[in-house]
């Protein structure tokens, strides 16, 4: 297994996703057919109205979920080939996420939670590091309190100072500035543009056509199809653009 995070195998591919969700009540397809390249170390956000497919679109790409047809490459490698015990190994060597429900350990402080993945990946956590990367994200103060013991802002920043130190080929992010006031929400975004320009590849969901700008590219969804792409957009032109899709 590839377990570099460098460029260019860093690339995310998505090549004719579908996902129809099943339920008593009906079928819902959340995506009908999305095909897109998130080149190695670039920086996308994914916007659209709500209930367009994004988070079912990031939670593909991470290999999170299956997709119903079609398939997903990370770093080179088809995630349909893989067991789930050979894809999580794929995901700890190459990816890292910033999600609300796939945060951190309660059990664990945020020392113990950003050394984790270099731990599990059978690497010694320089504490050097670990501090350096909670100060990146001002928690060193932090270092011993658990996350049921912090503010889900305090969290986010936990889960982007893991990303910082285990160095992820790719980080995914959903709305990781949504639960944090503004000049925090700036600092993370900048983290996360230094991360892209470093080689990493970072994909965003969000809502915020501030924390769009951001990125070098805007994949906007609609309706489970991707109606179009923006590169390096400002914040007026990427709302304006949200408005004319929620009309
Ligand atoms: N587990 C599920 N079962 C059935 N339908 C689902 C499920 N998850 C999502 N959906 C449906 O799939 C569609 C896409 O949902 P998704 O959460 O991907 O949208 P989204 O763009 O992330 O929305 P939001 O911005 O509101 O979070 C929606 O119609 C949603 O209701």
């Amino acid at each position: 297994m590839t377990t570099t995070s460098t460029a260019p195998a860093a690339a995310v591919v998505l090549d004719g996703i579908t996902r129809t969700y099943r339920s008593r009540s009906g079928n819902v397809d959340a995506l009908r057919g999305v095909t897109h390249v998130f080149p190695a170390g670039t920086f996308t956000a994914v916007m659209g109205p709500s209930g367009s497919g994004k988070s079912t679109l990031m939670q593909i790409a991470a290999g999170l979920d299956r997709p119903t047809t079609g398939g997903v490459t990370i770093a080179g490698i088809a995630l349909k080939s893989l067991d789930k015990t050979r894809l999580t190994k794929l995901r700890r060597a190459t990816m890292s996420f910033v999600f609300q429900q796939y945060n951190l350990l309660d059990a664990l402080t945020a020392f113990d939670n950003v050394a984790l993945p270099v731990r599990l990946a059978g690497r010694r956590a320089d504490r050097a590091a670990v501090l350096e990367a909670l100060d990146r994200v001002g928690l060193r103060d932090l270092e011993r309190r658990r996350p049921p013991e912090m503010s889900g802002g305090q969290q986010q920043r936990v889960a982007i100072a893991r990303a910082l130190h285990a160095r992820p080929a790719v980080l995914f992010a959903d709305e990781p500035t949504g639960a944090l006031d503004r000049a925090t929400g700036r600092d993370v975004l900048t983290l996360l543009r230094a991360l892209a320009d470093h080689g990493q590849t970072v994909v965003m969901v969000t809502h915020d056509p501030l924390a769009a700008s951001y990125a070098d590219t805007v994949l906007f969804l609609a309706d489970g199809l991707v109606v179009g792409q923006m590169r390096r957009g400002d914040a007026t032109q990427i709302a304006a653009r949200m408005t004319e899709l929620e009309r």
